[in-house]
């Protein structure tokens, strides 16, 4: 029987049932114990700031509060990061996870991606001219891409920078009402400058899109400047916080030096100077791309967290007629709904450390002149992003779904994780865009294939003879798993491109083929991020030094990871007779074991991830388990239990039960 005060005695026989030492796994996850007491020093800076907990609770705040009081609190959390000399971003976004979870923030957009725009984009001119005013807040701005018309075919966009060498100035207009600004984030009501990504008009000649700096509202009043109409768009699915705005440009003059001038140029006589690649200016798309996986990663663990310690909480059916009623994580059923998604968390952050560490290199490279990499970085981030942002948001889904009633409540902490992870599936690239984009670079590497040119290592797969049988036997080990998901990739790559040849051949333009094409290139581009992923996790827990009982259970939960993905989709993988029903048997077999295996870990694989109660704000996933209480507690806090008695019973329903509806009458 579960004690109400102390630790959940079902918690706590869990924890003391684990095979391995929690302490030592958070210190592989984080990269060591200093990173590990790093983070718990920010975490711990944050949830004790007794500024953070003066607010009432998100779930109870209006639209209207919730973007003021996130406000505050980003505000002063760049006051705080400032005083503390928080300068490193991985410092920043411990700090910041703790101070205001899942609440998006309304100067997010200006660190995220106007800052690094200019930093990146910039000349050093501009850089020396808006960094420290951007930096002190008194240039607040976003990224203004998008618009009403067009947010994936960015060279569709319609505002127009039109350049006037009589005044050296760039006139900035929004012809149609399709082509105003639409969904930046922080534009409605609190940037004063955008960062403008508009066609770019000179000596009568278009020369593509480009981005402009404008400011759009007075610096004293923050009243919109002439020529300028903004606002916030209105309430959206989540992201209340963020006041994603409108803009509408008319004549708008700002001078040339306000063209981000570091690759490409406009001289002042008009003439332009072009970048060393046109894709160059869509580096900060890449940059959040990278980002975008490490936090889909943390969703997902933060809501396994969640999910699992309710799992070994809760108690529901009899097993047996009067016996005890079984933690619902014994459920077989629980366990192959959650353990899987515990398993993906952990392959998502390896792939988010993977990808910002990618990033940093590559990005020097480019800085440096190297441009080669480029190709394989926009694949890869774009690629990771999608996967990681699907699977991370069905995911969280998921487990909301594992909580049953209670899961729908905010109180569970789920749907605040989730209205703010699933909009990664969208922004930053359309995910089946972005698949698309991967798609594209896989036929270029099987164009090189053919050719016999040397593909990237990451690419080589691609050779994988395809009339190789499985090597898969009872011991379904880890390389033999790897080599399954290459092998369908490394088919579904080729019957897409046989695809798109059958339809030329068939007098077909490439860009029909291409179109007639797109589901099996979409296959074929989910296939190779699902191959990508499982090496790496496969990689990291094979090759990494960590302590012995910690890789023993890592092993049993990356194995987990690629029997279920193949499980999952066997059709793919039995197409071309890679595995045969004997080994279908196998892995059927084999998942069902890891569940059981996994089963005793499962509670310290979530503590393992480190994450406070204050971070969590989750009654049901509180480390002491102590969920009932803190339901009931949640409950009484409700702001519609203030009054026992509502006005709305004197207004309406007691006229009603007295028979009188005059007042529905009077609409
Ligand atoms: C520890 C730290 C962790 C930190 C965590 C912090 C967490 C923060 C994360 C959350 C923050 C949330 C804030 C974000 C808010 C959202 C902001 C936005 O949405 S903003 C708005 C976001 N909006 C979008 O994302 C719009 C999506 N749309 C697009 O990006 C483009 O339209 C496109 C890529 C789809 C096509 O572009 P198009 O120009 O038509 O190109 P074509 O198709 O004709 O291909 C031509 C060639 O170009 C190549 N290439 C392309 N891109 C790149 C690249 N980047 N590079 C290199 N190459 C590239 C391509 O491969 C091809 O090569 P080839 O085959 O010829 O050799
Ligand atoms: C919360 C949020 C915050 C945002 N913040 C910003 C911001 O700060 N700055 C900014 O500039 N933008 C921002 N955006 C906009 C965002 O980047 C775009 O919504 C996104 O790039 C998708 O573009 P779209 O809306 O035009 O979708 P569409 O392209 O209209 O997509 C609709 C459907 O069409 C499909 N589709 C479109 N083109 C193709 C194609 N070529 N092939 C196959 N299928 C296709 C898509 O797959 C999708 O299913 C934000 C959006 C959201 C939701």
């Amino acid at each position: 029987m579960a004690t109400t005060t102390g630790v959940n005695s079902d918690l706590a026989k869990e924890r003391n049932n684990s095979t391995f030492d929690v302490e030592e796994l958070s210190n592989f996850i984080y990269r060591g114990p200093e990173k590990v007491k790093r983070r718990r020093y920010l975490h711990n800076l944050a949830t004790k700031d007794p500024f953070f907990r003066k607010f009432k609770p998100w779930a109870f705040q209006t639209r209207e509060e919730q973007y003021e009081i996130c406000l505050q609190k980003h505000l002063y959390i760049n006051k705080k990061c400032k005083e503390l000399n928080l300068t490193e971003p991985v410092d920043k976004f411990f700090y910041t996870e703790a101070a205001a979870p899942h609440e998006n923030s309304p100067i997010g957009l200006h660190t995220v991606m106007f800052i690094p725009t200019i930093e990146k984009q910039g000349t050093e001119e501009q850089k020396k001219r808006w960094l420290p005013l951007a930096e002190s807040l008194k240039m607040i701005g976003t990224y203004a891409q998008t618009e009403m018309g067009h947010g994936t075919f960015i060279r569709g966009l319609e505002t127009t920078a039109t350049y006037d060498p009589r005044t050296r100035e760039f006139i900035l207009n929004s012809p149609t009402i399709t082509s105003m600004k639409y969904w930046p984030g922080n534009l409605g009501k609190t940037t004063n400058h955008c960062l403008v990504m508009a066609q770019l008009y000179t000596q009568g000649k278009n020369c593509g899109i480009h981005m402009f700096m404008v400011q759009i509202r007075d610096l004293e009043t923050h009243m919109p400047l002439a020529g300028i109409e903004v606002g916030d768009i209105g309430p959206k699915f989540g992201y209340g916080t963020n006041d994603n705005g409108f803009l509408r440009l008319s004549n708008v003059r700002i001078p040339r030096e306000n063209m981000l001038m570091r690759y490409s140029k406009v001289l002042e006589d008009g003439t332009y100077v072009k970048p060393p690649n046109a894709k160059i200016a869509y580096g900060s798309m890449v940059l959040v791309r990278a980002a975008i996986v490490t936090d889909a990663a943390r969703a997902l663990a933060q809501a396994c967290v969640i999910s699992i310690r309710y799992s070994a909480v809760r108690r529901q059916t009899e097993v047996s007629p009067g016996g005890e009623e079984a933690q619902i994580i014994d459920y077989q059923t629980q366990q192959y709904r959650l353990f899987p998604l515990l398993a993906t968390s952990y392959a998502m952050y390896f792939a988010g450390r993977f990808m910002y560490d990618f990033y940093l290199k590559t990005t020097a490279e480019i800085e440096g002149g190297n441009l080669d990499s480029m190709p394989q970085l926009h694949a890869i981030s774009a690629g990771l992003k999608a996967f990681s942002s699907w699977m991370c948001s069905a995911g969280v889904e998921t487990c909301r779904l594992c909580c049953g009633g209670h899961g729908y409540s905010h109180a569970s902490g789920l749907p605040k994780i989730y209205i703010d992870v699933v909009p990664g599936c969208t922004y930053e690239g359309e995910n089946n865009v972005m698949m698309l984009q991967v798609a594209r670079f896989l036929m270029k590497m099987y164009g090189k294939l053919q050719n016999g040119e040397a593909l990237p290592t990451f690419m080589q797969y691609m050779s994988t003879d395809l009339n190789k049988k499985s090597c898969m036997t009872e011991e379904v080990a880890l390389n033999c798993l790897v080599m399954a998901y290459e092998h369908r990739a490394a088919r579904m790559i080729r019957d897409a491109a046989a695809s798109m040849e059958k339809l030329v051949q068939s007098g077909k333009s490439p860009v029909e083929a291409w179109n007639g094409s797109t589901v099996m290139l979409t296959w074929a581009a989910i296939a190779h991020c699902h191959a990508f992923v499982t090496k790496l996790f496969v990689e990291t827990v094979v090759k990494s030094r960590m302590d012995s009982k910690v890789q023993s259970a890592l092993t049993s939960l990356c194995k987990l990871y690629a029997v279920h993905g193949i499980v999952e989709n066997l059709g793919g993988f039995i197409q071309d007779q890679f595995f045969d029903s004997k080994q279908v048997k196998i892995l059927q077999k084999k998942l069902m074991q890891l569940l059981a295996e996994i089963r005793p870990n499962a509670v310290a694989f979530v503590d393992a991830f480190d994450y406070p109660d204050e971070v969590l704000q989750s009654c049901l996933g509180r480390y002491d388990g102590q969920v009932y209480q803190a339901l009931y507690d949640y409950a009484k806090s409700s702001p519609m239990n203030e009054k026992e008695v509502l006005d709305s019973y004197y207004k309406y329903i007691k006229p009603a039960q007295n028979g009188k509806y005059q007042q529905y009458s009077k609409l």
